[in-house]
């Protein structure tokens, strides 16, 4: 029973991101407003879901035994929409944390995205995403939330204009569904449509037509409802029943993402395990991918119900893969927490993992375009896997595409790569480094360049990661360009030139020890280099040492704090070399090896430790050669 305090409304600020989105979204000129219902009928149809697990452990929840269902009621004379459910209901507390902040965790990086993008760009990006409740507000300019919460014996009506604030009120229980949530939009003027049974009706079928709850609507109150939807599970018929576009709506539905699907995975695996698969591969990345705590949303149902969408059924790596596993195998009341350890959903992990690599592996044997898609928006993420999951390694590493200087766009794979070896090549080599433009310049490549070995140019940050435990790849070990000593001379290359080129003269010689001499603090050596042929100097990471990109990603992160020395090197045939290493002066010598080893950090995207000294000394030799020339 409410007492009278508990029925004075409660007034309660939105959080302040909710108004920004709020905002952001009624003052968008986004024509396609229907969105709104297919985000109520979700939430509806999660709520359905929702009761039905609960109740498997707490039958008495279950009110006499009422099929899930979603109704909704059209009022044209009082313009208004409802979507009402007999779900799990929410309570006061839950009404305030779900229906005031920001509960997603995609939705703050979405409104980032969201403000930074210009108009037209933001009614797609409202498209294809959805924004949740929150859409209501697009066509309706008064919101009331009765719910009642299962087995609870309070109800509360929320109601808010969506302009900053809302307001929450216990009301009776007569009010109120008998559990469940109704949702009423008071239609805008210009919203009126959406009283129209024949314009909802297609929307329902359009965007919800795969909900798993019947959809049943009714014309206006009192009216007899007709069955819109029927909540058959798609992932149940035979897949010669079902279309494409049945799959990408039921895509949609599941996943809450807007796109189309670049690939289905749909199986039905017997034997020692039962159980059925329906796996997407997205059309784009949701806003959330990088977050380090971004799970997997493959959901879990058993014989139908839906258990949970956390019991990671794929790797993390494959985290980006929308869809449903039922299995028959596991009880109905396992519990979340049994989820874990369970060894039959092991098997089922590994089993979908594999299949959804095999899809991967055909697409990109037959598909070359749509897997250049796939391979631009989850590549990176895949790659984490050849990091974490060495069982697979080595199917991850046959996956992967790669740019190269070969190739600007991603199409490398390492088969190619292996087919395309000069004689004498062992290793696959490879540089790692932040943009393509930045690698493209890297001195280290022109010794490779030169004698046409080709490169793998790694940009991503995972592939400073990989490169350190992926040993090799069918026998050719992974080498950085950036590390160790060059074996180009063991190579046979387009240039079949002087085999010389390495040697340095005396004077070159005697220059390099005499920078070795000094230059000890910051580097672990000068010497020769056998993969420079135009400019003058470069640094790599000694043979043991670390990677240096890696080193950079460490200690940006703050995880490392120091760095190891790198290796100078100076190519000997160089003509500025040859001079500087022809000039007498001792001063002069030891400004131009200062300087040559600064050249070689700002061609690592670095900068000189001491910029000022930097300056001190290039102004000295500038004023040297004025007063040669004067
Ligand atoms: N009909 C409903 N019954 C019960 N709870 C609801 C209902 N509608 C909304 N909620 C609650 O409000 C929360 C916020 O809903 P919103 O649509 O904004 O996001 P979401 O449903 O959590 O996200 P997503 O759309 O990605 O699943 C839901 O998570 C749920 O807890």
């Amino acid at each position: 029973m409410t007492t009278v305090q508990e029925r004075q409304p409660e007034q309660h600020a939105f959080e302040a991101d909710v108004s920004r989105l709020l905002h952001m979204m009624v003052h968008s000129v986004y024509s396609d407003k229907d969105v709104f219902l297919r985000e109520l009928i979700s939430n509806a149809a999660d709520a359905c879901e929702k009761l039905r697990y609960e109740s498997i452990s707490r039958p008495q929840l279950s009110t006499d035994g009422a099929q899930p269902e979603i109704r909704v009621t059209l009022n044209d004379e009082a313009s208004t929409l409802v979507v009402e459910d007999n779900g799990i209901g929410m309570s006061r507390d839950e009404m305030i944390d779900a229906l005031g902040t920001i509960a997603r965790s995609g939705t703050r990086a979405f409104m980032e995205r969201l403000e930074a993008a210009k108009a037209g760009e933001k009614a797609e990006l409202i498209g294809q995403f959805g924004v949740g409740f929150y859409s209501s507000f697009m066509v309706a300019d008064k919101v009331d939330v009765i719910s009642r919460r299962a087995g609870e014996e309070q109800a509360w009506k929320w109601s808010s204009d969506g302009k900053g604030s809302y307001e929450i009120v216990a009301v009776d229980l007569s009010e109120a569904p008998v559990t469940g949530t109704r949702v009423v939009l008071h239609l805008m003027d210009d919203a009126k449509k959406y009283t129209s049974k024949w314009t909802v009706e297609k929307i329902i079928r359009d965007q919800s037509g795969h909900v798993p709850v019947p959809i049943r609507l009714a014309e206006k109150e009192g009216a007899e409802a007709s069955q819109v939807t029927d909540g058959a599970a798609l992932w149940t018929k035979p897949k010669s029943e079902i279309s494409k576009q049945d799959y990408d709506d039921f895509y949609r539905g599941v996943s809450g993402q807007y796109d189309e699907p670049l690939t289905n995975i749909h199986f039905r695996a017997e034997g020692r395990h039962e159980y059925t698969a329906l796996a997407f591969i997205p059309g784009s990345q949701p806003f959330d991918l990088f977050d380090a705590d971004r799970h997997g949303r493959m959901k879990l149902y058993v014989k139908r119900v839906f258990i949970t969408d956390e019991a990671e059924l794929l790797p993390r790596y494959l985290r980006f893969v929308r869809g449903i596993v039922d299995t028959s195998d596991l009880p109905l009341n396992i519990s979340r927490e049994m989820i874990q350890d369970s060894p039959i959903l092991a098997a089922i992990r590994k089993g979908v993992t594999s299949r959804v690599l095999t899809a991967l592996e055909k697409m990109g044997e037959g598909d070359a375009e749509t897997f250049g898609k796939f391979w631009d928006l989850f590549g990176a993420i895949v790659k984490e896997g050849i990091y974490d999951d060495f069982e697979r390694r080595s199917q991850l590493l046959k996956l992967s595409r790669f740019r190269s200087t070969a190739s600007n766009e991603a199409t490398r794979s390492l088969a190619d790569y292996l087919r395309d070896m000069k004689e004498g090549q062992s290793a696959i080599y490879y540089i790692t480094g932040l943009s393509l433009d930045q690698l493209n310049a890297s001195p280290q490549l022109e010794g490779f360049r030169a004698k046409g070995i080709e490169v793998l140019l790694l940009t991503d940050s995972v592939d400073s990661f990989w490169t350190t435990n992926a040993r090799d790849f069918e026998g050719k070990p992974f080498k950085s360009i950036t590390q160790g000593l060059s074996d180009l001379d063991d190579i046979a290359g387009n240039d079949e030139g002087g085999g010389d080129k390495h040697e340095a003269s005396p004077e070159v010689a005697a220059f390099i020890d005499f920078a070795r001499g000094f230059l000890g603090q910051e580097v672990a050596d000068v010497r020769v280099s056998g993969r420079l042929t135009e400019s003058a100097v470069c640094l790599v990471a000694s043979e043991h040492g670390p990677d240096r990109q890696l080193e950079k990603i460490l200690q940006g992160a703050g995880r490392l704090q120091t760095a190891s020395k790198p290796v100078l090197e100076v190519n000997a045939q160089s003509s500025l070399v040859k001079a500087i290493a022809a000039m007498k002066d001792q001063a002069f010598r030891e400004d131009a090896a200062w300087l040559l080893l600064d050249e070689a950090r700002i061609l690592d995207g670095d900068r000189p430790t001491n910029p000022r000294a930097f300056a001190e000394r290039q102004a000295r030799l500038f004023a040297l050669a004025m007063a040669q020339n004067t």
